[in-house]
Protein backbone atom coordinates (compact mmCIF):
# COMPACT_ATOMS: atom_id res chain seq x y z
CA UNK A 1 0.00 0.00 0.00
CA UNK A 2 1.48 3.08 -0.54
CA UNK A 3 0.54 6.51 1.59
CA UNK A 4 0.76 10.08 1.30
CA UNK A 5 2.33 11.03 4.80
CA UNK A 6 2.97 14.54 6.49
CA UNK A 7 5.62 15.23 8.87
CA UNK A 8 5.36 18.05 11.13
CA UNK A 9 7.38 18.82 14.55
CA UNK A 10 6.29 21.12 17.57
CA UNK A 11 9.54 21.99 19.71
CA UNK A 12 11.46 19.03 17.94
CA UNK A 13 8.54 16.69 19.39
CA UNK A 14 8.17 14.91 15.98
CA UNK A 15 5.27 13.33 14.09
CA UNK A 16 3.67 11.27 10.79
CA UNK A 17 0.34 12.33 10.32
CA UNK A 18 -1.96 11.22 7.99
CA UNK A 19 -5.38 12.91 6.62
CA UNK A 20 -8.05 10.22 7.04
CA UNK A 21 -11.01 12.03 6.95
CA UNK A 22 -12.15 9.37 4.23
CA UNK A 23 -11.84 7.01 7.17
CA UNK A 24 -9.53 4.18 4.84
CA UNK A 25 -6.29 4.33 6.92
CA UNK A 26 -6.01 1.42 9.69
CA UNK A 27 -2.42 0.47 10.22
CA UNK A 28 -0.91 -2.36 12.24
CA UNK A 29 1.97 -2.10 15.20
CA UNK A 30 4.31 -3.00 12.83
CA UNK A 31 3.26 -0.33 10.55
CA UNK A 32 3.29 2.68 12.57
CA UNK A 33 7.10 1.49 14.53
CA UNK A 34 7.84 1.13 10.56
CA UNK A 35 6.83 4.56 9.86
CA UNK A 36 8.23 6.30 12.80
CA UNK A 37 11.73 4.31 12.57
CA UNK A 38 14.10 6.74 11.86
CA UNK A 39 16.48 4.54 9.83
CA UNK A 40 13.64 2.37 7.58
CA UNK A 41 10.65 4.78 7.70
CA UNK A 42 9.73 8.58 7.80
CA UNK A 43 11.58 8.60 11.52
CA UNK A 44 9.37 10.30 14.04
CA UNK A 45 8.50 10.59 18.10
CA UNK A 46 4.89 9.53 17.46
CA UNK A 47 2.34 8.99 14.36
CA UNK A 48 -1.45 10.31 14.15
CA UNK A 49 -3.97 9.58 12.20
CA UNK A 50 -6.46 12.84 11.37
CA UNK A 51 -10.25 11.03 11.58
CA UNK A 52 -13.67 12.27 11.15
CA UNK A 53 -16.03 12.93 14.23
CA UNK A 54 -19.67 14.01 13.46
CA UNK A 55 -19.66 16.42 16.45
CA UNK A 56 -16.07 18.10 16.61
CA UNK A 57 -13.57 19.20 13.79
CA UNK A 58 -11.81 15.78 13.76
CA UNK A 59 -10.75 13.24 16.07
CA UNK A 60 -6.82 12.68 16.90
CA UNK A 61 -5.60 9.53 17.13
CA UNK A 62 -2.30 8.70 18.85
CA UNK A 63 0.20 6.16 18.36
CA UNK A 64 4.04 6.30 20.19
CA UNK A 65 7.07 5.17 17.96
CA UNK A 66 7.03 1.61 19.42
CA UNK A 67 3.46 1.67 17.20
CA UNK A 68 1.26 1.40 20.06
CA UNK A 69 -2.04 3.67 20.58
CA UNK A 70 -1.25 5.56 23.85
CA UNK A 71 -2.80 8.66 25.70
CA UNK A 72 -2.74 12.23 25.10
CA UNK A 73 0.17 13.86 23.23
CA UNK A 74 0.33 17.52 23.77
CA UNK A 75 2.66 18.67 21.35
CA UNK A 76 0.73 16.29 19.10
CA UNK A 77 -2.59 18.33 19.46
CA UNK A 78 -0.48 21.23 18.34
CA UNK A 79 0.52 19.98 15.42
CA UNK A 80 -2.72 18.34 14.68
CA UNK A 81 -4.33 21.77 14.43
CA UNK A 82 -1.76 23.48 12.31
CA UNK A 83 -2.32 20.44 9.97
CA UNK A 84 -6.20 20.74 10.01
CA UNK A 85 -5.43 24.33 9.63
CA UNK A 86 -3.08 23.94 6.41
CA UNK A 87 -5.18 20.97 4.74
CA UNK A 88 -8.29 23.29 4.64
CA UNK A 89 -10.03 22.93 7.92
CA UNK A 90 -10.36 26.51 8.81
CA UNK A 91 -11.82 27.50 11.79
CA UNK A 92 -10.94 30.90 14.29
CA UNK A 93 -11.45 27.85 17.20
CA UNK A 94 -11.02 24.14 16.99
CA UNK A 95 -13.01 22.07 18.72
CA UNK A 96 -11.52 18.58 18.46
CA UNK A 97 -11.42 14.66 20.41
CA UNK A 98 -8.83 12.52 21.24
CA UNK A 99 -8.44 9.61 23.88
CA UNK A 100 -8.57 11.98 26.84
CA UNK A 101 -11.58 13.85 26.14
CA UNK A 102 -12.42 17.08 23.97
CA UNK A 103 -9.93 20.29 23.24
CA UNK A 104 -9.92 23.55 22.35
CA UNK A 105 -7.59 25.06 20.36
CA UNK A 106 -6.57 28.10 18.42
CA UNK A 107 -3.63 29.27 15.92
CA UNK A 108 -2.33 32.61 17.22
CA UNK A 109 -1.25 35.54 14.99
CA UNK A 110 2.54 34.64 14.53
CA UNK A 111 1.54 30.76 13.77
CA UNK A 112 1.55 29.39 17.11
CA UNK A 113 -0.90 26.88 18.31
CA UNK A 114 -2.71 27.24 21.66
CA UNK A 115 -3.67 24.02 23.07
CA UNK A 116 -5.86 23.76 25.82
CA UNK A 117 -5.48 21.27 28.31
CA UNK A 118 -7.80 18.86 30.98
CA UNK A 119 -7.91 20.35 34.15
CA UNK A 120 -5.57 18.59 36.97
CA UNK A 121 -6.97 18.37 40.07
CA UNK A 122 -4.70 15.05 41.88
CA UNK A 123 -0.77 16.14 42.49
CA UNK A 124 1.17 13.60 44.39
CA UNK A 125 3.71 15.14 45.77
CA UNK A 126 7.28 13.60 47.30
CA UNK A 127 9.45 15.69 48.60
CA UNK A 128 11.25 17.17 44.86
CA UNK A 129 8.89 14.30 43.30
CA UNK A 130 5.62 14.64 41.84
CA UNK A 131 3.67 12.51 39.99
CA UNK A 132 0.03 13.99 38.39
CA UNK A 133 -1.73 13.19 34.70
CA UNK A 134 -1.90 15.97 32.10
CA UNK A 135 -3.90 13.69 29.54
CA UNK A 136 -0.60 11.49 30.15
CA UNK A 137 0.79 9.64 33.06
CA UNK A 138 4.00 12.30 34.30
CA UNK A 139 6.90 11.86 37.18
CA UNK A 140 8.33 15.43 37.55
CA UNK A 141 11.25 15.58 39.50
CA UNK A 142 13.35 18.82 40.07
CA UNK A 143 16.91 18.71 39.65
CA UNK A 144 20.21 20.79 40.14
CA UNK A 145 21.39 21.02 36.68
CA UNK A 146 18.94 19.33 34.27
CA UNK A 147 21.74 19.88 31.38
CA UNK A 148 24.17 17.80 33.21
CA UNK A 149 22.15 14.99 33.50
CA UNK A 150 22.09 11.50 31.70
CA UNK A 151 18.54 11.89 30.75
CA UNK A 152 18.31 8.31 29.18
CA UNK A 153 19.39 6.33 32.02
CA UNK A 154 17.99 8.25 35.25
CA UNK A 155 14.38 8.68 32.97
CA UNK A 156 14.69 4.76 31.98
CA UNK A 157 15.17 3.77 35.83
CA UNK A 158 12.45 5.38 36.97
CA UNK A 159 10.02 4.51 34.34
CA UNK A 160 10.91 0.89 34.77
CA UNK A 161 10.70 0.43 38.46
CA UNK A 162 8.67 -1.38 40.27
CA UNK A 163 5.83 1.61 40.99
CA UNK A 164 5.93 2.37 36.69
CA UNK A 165 6.98 -0.53 35.11
CA UNK A 166 3.27 -2.26 33.95
CA UNK A 167 1.97 0.99 32.39
CA UNK A 168 4.63 3.15 32.23
CA UNK A 169 5.24 7.10 33.05
CA UNK A 170 6.82 9.78 31.34
CA UNK A 171 9.82 10.84 33.06
CA UNK A 172 10.85 14.65 33.23
CA UNK A 173 13.48 16.79 34.95
CA UNK A 174 13.08 20.11 35.85
CA UNK A 175 15.79 22.86 36.51
CA UNK A 176 14.51 25.65 38.43
CA UNK A 177 16.08 29.20 37.00
CA UNK A 178 15.86 31.07 40.07
CA UNK A 179 12.96 33.35 37.94
CA UNK A 180 9.60 32.15 39.27
CA UNK A 181 8.09 32.09 35.65
CA UNK A 182 10.95 30.31 33.70
CA UNK A 183 12.26 26.26 34.15
CA UNK A 184 13.59 24.07 31.72
CA UNK A 185 12.89 20.54 31.40
CA UNK A 186 14.04 17.28 29.50
CA UNK A 187 11.77 14.24 29.12
CA UNK A 188 12.27 10.71 28.75
CA UNK A 189 9.13 9.27 27.05
CA UNK A 190 7.20 6.60 27.59
CA UNK A 191 6.51 4.58 24.12
CA UNK A 192 9.58 6.86 22.56
CA UNK A 193 12.04 5.10 25.21
CA UNK A 194 14.05 7.39 24.96
CA UNK A 195 14.57 11.21 25.47
CA UNK A 196 12.50 13.36 23.05
CA UNK A 197 13.17 17.12 22.50
CA UNK A 198 10.49 18.20 24.37
CA UNK A 199 7.14 16.86 24.96
CA UNK A 200 4.18 19.33 25.40
CA UNK A 201 1.96 17.27 28.12
CA UNK A 202 5.53 16.99 30.21
CA UNK A 203 5.98 20.48 30.29
CA UNK A 204 2.39 21.12 30.98
CA UNK A 205 2.97 18.96 34.14
CA UNK A 206 6.52 20.38 35.19
CA UNK A 207 4.41 24.46 34.91
CA UNK A 208 1.59 23.19 37.11
CA UNK A 209 4.44 21.70 39.66
CA UNK A 210 6.11 24.95 39.49
CA UNK A 211 2.90 27.50 40.30
CA UNK A 212 3.86 30.74 41.62
CA UNK A 213 0.66 32.35 42.32
CA UNK A 214 -1.36 30.58 44.98
CA UNK A 215 -4.88 31.29 43.99
CA UNK A 216 -5.22 32.79 40.12
CA UNK A 217 -3.29 33.26 36.98
CA UNK A 218 -0.04 31.48 35.96
CA UNK A 219 2.12 31.67 33.33
CA UNK A 220 4.96 29.78 32.71
CA UNK A 221 8.09 29.88 30.34
CA UNK A 222 9.14 26.32 29.77
CA UNK A 223 13.00 25.85 28.09
CA UNK A 224 12.96 22.31 26.27
CA UNK A 225 16.04 20.81 24.19
CA UNK A 226 13.99 21.50 20.88
CA UNK A 227 12.68 25.22 21.91
CA UNK A 228 10.40 27.28 23.81
CA UNK A 229 6.83 26.42 24.94
CA UNK A 230 4.34 28.25 27.59
CA UNK A 231 1.74 27.02 30.11
CA UNK A 232 -0.98 29.54 31.02
CA UNK A 233 -3.35 28.17 33.61
CA UNK A 234 -4.96 29.20 36.52
CA UNK A 235 -4.31 27.68 40.55
CA UNK A 236 -7.46 26.27 42.45
CA UNK A 237 -7.95 25.06 45.96
CA UNK A 238 -7.73 21.71 44.13
CA UNK A 239 -6.15 21.50 41.56
CA UNK A 240 -5.39 24.07 38.39
CA UNK A 241 -7.49 24.86 35.29
CA UNK A 242 -7.92 26.55 32.07
CA UNK A 243 -4.76 25.09 31.13
CA UNK A 244 -3.26 25.86 27.74
CA UNK A 245 -0.14 24.75 26.10
CA UNK A 246 1.14 27.62 23.98
CA UNK A 247 3.98 27.22 21.08
CA UNK A 248 5.33 26.60 17.11
CA UNK A 249 4.03 24.08 15.37
CA UNK A 250 5.44 23.67 12.05
CA UNK A 251 5.44 21.25 8.79
CA UNK A 252 8.72 19.54 7.65
CA UNK A 253 8.05 17.97 4.62
CA UNK A 254 5.61 15.25 3.05
CA UNK A 255 5.89 12.45 0.33
CA UNK A 256 4.69 9.08 -0.82
CA UNK A 257 5.96 5.74 1.49
CA UNK A 258 5.07 2.37 1.10
CA UNK A 259 3.85 0.34 3.76
CA UNK A 260 4.30 -3.52 3.55
CA UNK A 261 1.20 -5.63 4.76
CA UNK A 262 2.93 -6.66 7.93
N1 LIG B 1 5.08 13.72 23.27
C1 LIG B 1 3.84 13.76 23.90
C2 LIG B 1 3.45 12.65 24.82
C3 LIG B 1 3.13 11.39 24.02
C4 LIG B 1 2.56 10.26 24.84
C5 LIG B 1 3.57 9.64 25.75
N2 LIG B 1 4.74 9.17 25.09
C6 LIG B 1 2.88 8.50 26.51
O1 LIG B 1 2.77 7.39 25.99
O2 LIG B 1 2.43 8.75 27.63
C7 LIG B 1 3.43 15.14 24.34
O3 LIG B 1 3.84 16.11 23.66
O4 LIG B 1 2.63 15.29 25.25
Amino acid sequence: MRLHFYKYQGTGNDFVIFDNRENKIQLTRKQVAFLCDRRFGVGADGLMLLNPHPQYDFEMKYYNADGRESTMCGNGGRCLVKFADETGILKSQYHFIAVDGEHEARIEANGNVALKMNDVSDVQSRYNKYVLNTGSPHYVEIVENVMGLDVYHAGRAVRYNDEFKNEGVNVNFVQQTGEPDKIIVRTYERGVEDETYSCGTGVTASALVNYHNENGYNYVCVQTKGGMLNVEFDKTENGFKNIWLIGPATKVFEGEIEISDF
